[in-house]
């Protein structure tokens, strides 16, 4: 039973490989603060009119990501290089020359100076150059948190069947990424939007009508980036020698942690207090006067949750990895208090599973302002070139064709592989 309902007029295409039309290729890679990955798709277009489909996509990935070689950015893009040769495995040699060639980088070179973010994409740049592969115009970029969370609402309303003309009935969405999180919803009420810093929405463009999304990305609290900040770690000096303590790590707990390429020394506190509470205090800081509460988030809105609210969802046990599953509020709170409270049964998953799971509490209900009966859809979802857009999404094993809305506007959404 797919866990998504399809959209009414979609129509699946069969998985076994089509040996009839021409054939395209596509390499998106996707360079998030955790990892790069590189997504490798097989298009075939059936009629000379019609769009290409999707026929295979291949992905593998590397860790960490491009930011942790901010200060060796040819490292760094040897890491790309790597991937590439994947690419060349996969894709008849004749294709190479006009299968483009894509990067988007997100919330970890967002968190990066400048100039360091630079001469990484540029390193990137010239390892694309190097390649035989089709490189367009602006083929390595940092895409805005704007662009990420109208991307991944576009992305789950079209699987979950939301998107057609005239849509007014859609779900909202719940990114969690390791630097950056995004919250993105089309608003019932108008004071929703009246209410709003006037940055937080995006009119977008579709089916011949003007959307307005109440969207953010808020860089720096993603899951990971969130951690540091607990620890005070964020942007501290002294790192050679300062311990980063915290009451949502299990007392005895002492380690170097790695992030962005710069390690931390972590530790519980040995002769101090751990558990819910004290860490609830810690992780509210984060969140506290830096996360807006849009005024609709309390009624009765659907959001789809995924990335880390996933990961951690599966690993604390509250729901079933290969499903996903419906949870509310209330149970994130419930499962955060449990594993606090008993650090040492919960260690071996992550010495960080009390401070994740209170810090998903936190932004969710003192952030976003989610009562403790909302529903959260929560979902892997295993997106195949959302970022780009180059138009074909699966979520489970569920893999649907993109482009029966390319009659829209949204120039992502129209962002074809030809
Ligand atoms: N292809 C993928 N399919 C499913 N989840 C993914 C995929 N790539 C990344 N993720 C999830 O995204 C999260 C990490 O986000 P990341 O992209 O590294 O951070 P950011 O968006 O803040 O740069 C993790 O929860 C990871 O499991």
């Amino acid at each position: 039973c797919p866990p998504v309902s399809l959209p009414e007029e979609a129509e699946v295409q069969p998985s076994h490989p089509v040996t009839y039309g021409r054939t395209y290729y596509g390499i998106m890679f996707d360079a998030g603060s955790t990892g790069t990955r590189i997504h490798i798709y097989k298009f075939i277009q059936k009629d000379p009119v019609g769009l290409p489909v999707l026929d295979n996509e291949m992905y593998h990935a590397v860790k960490p990501g491009l930011s942790a070689y901010a200060d060796m950015p040819e490292t760094g893009a040897e890491t790309v290089r790597e991937l590439l040769r994947v690419a060349k495995k996969m894709i008849p040699k004749e294709e190479w020359w006009q299968t483009p060639v894509v990067l988007k980088a997100t919330a970890g070179l967002r968190l990066l100076p400048e100039e360091k973010a630079r001469a990484l994409l540029d390193e990137v740049k010239e390892v694309f150059d190097e390649s035989p592969f089709f490189v367009p115009n602006n083929s390595v970029t940092i895409m805005n948190g704007k662009n990420e969370g109208v991307l991944a609402w576009v992305t789950v309303n079209f699987l979950t069947g939301h998107l057609y003309v005239h849509t007014r009935k859609t779900v909202g969405i719940l990114d969690l990424g390791g630097g950056s999180t995004q919250i993105t919803f089309l608003p019932k009420s108008k004071k929703t939007v009246n209410t709003a810093p006037p940055n937080y929405i995006a009119h977008i463009d579709m089916f011949n009508g003007t959307y307005s999304l109440y969207t953010h990305s808020y860089l720096g609290n993603g899951l990971i980036a969130a951690r540091l900040a607990t620890l005070g770690a964020l942007g501290a000096d002294g790192l050679d020698w300062k311990v980063f303590t915290s009451s949502c790590l299990p007392k005895k707990y002492r380690d170097d942690w790695t992030f962005g390429g710069i390690t931390y020394k972590v530790s519980g506190i040995p002769d101090g207090f751990a558990g819910y509470k004290l860490c609830y205090y810690e992780v509210l800081r984060v969140v506290k006067g830096i996360v807006h509460q849009p005024f609709e988030v309390k009624g009765n809105s659907v959001f789809y949750a995924f990335s880390y609210y996933y990961d951690r969802a599966v690993e604390s046990g509250l729901i079933d990895g290969s499903r996903g599953g419906v949870v509310e509020v209330r149970d994130f709170k419930k499962r955060a208090k449990e594993v606090c409270n008993k650090m040492t049964k919960y260690r071996p998953i992550s010495p960080f599973l009390c401070m994740d799971m209170t810090y998903i509490t936190v932004l969710l209900k003192e952030g976003f302002g989610f009562k403790d009966s909302t529903v959260l859809q929560v979902e892997m979802l295993v997106v195949i070139g959302w970022k780009t857009g180059i138009g074909f999404i699966g979520v489970n094993h569920l893999v649907i064709e993109f482009n029966q809305v390319h009659e829209c506007s949204f120039m992502y959404l129209c962002l074809c592989v030809c």
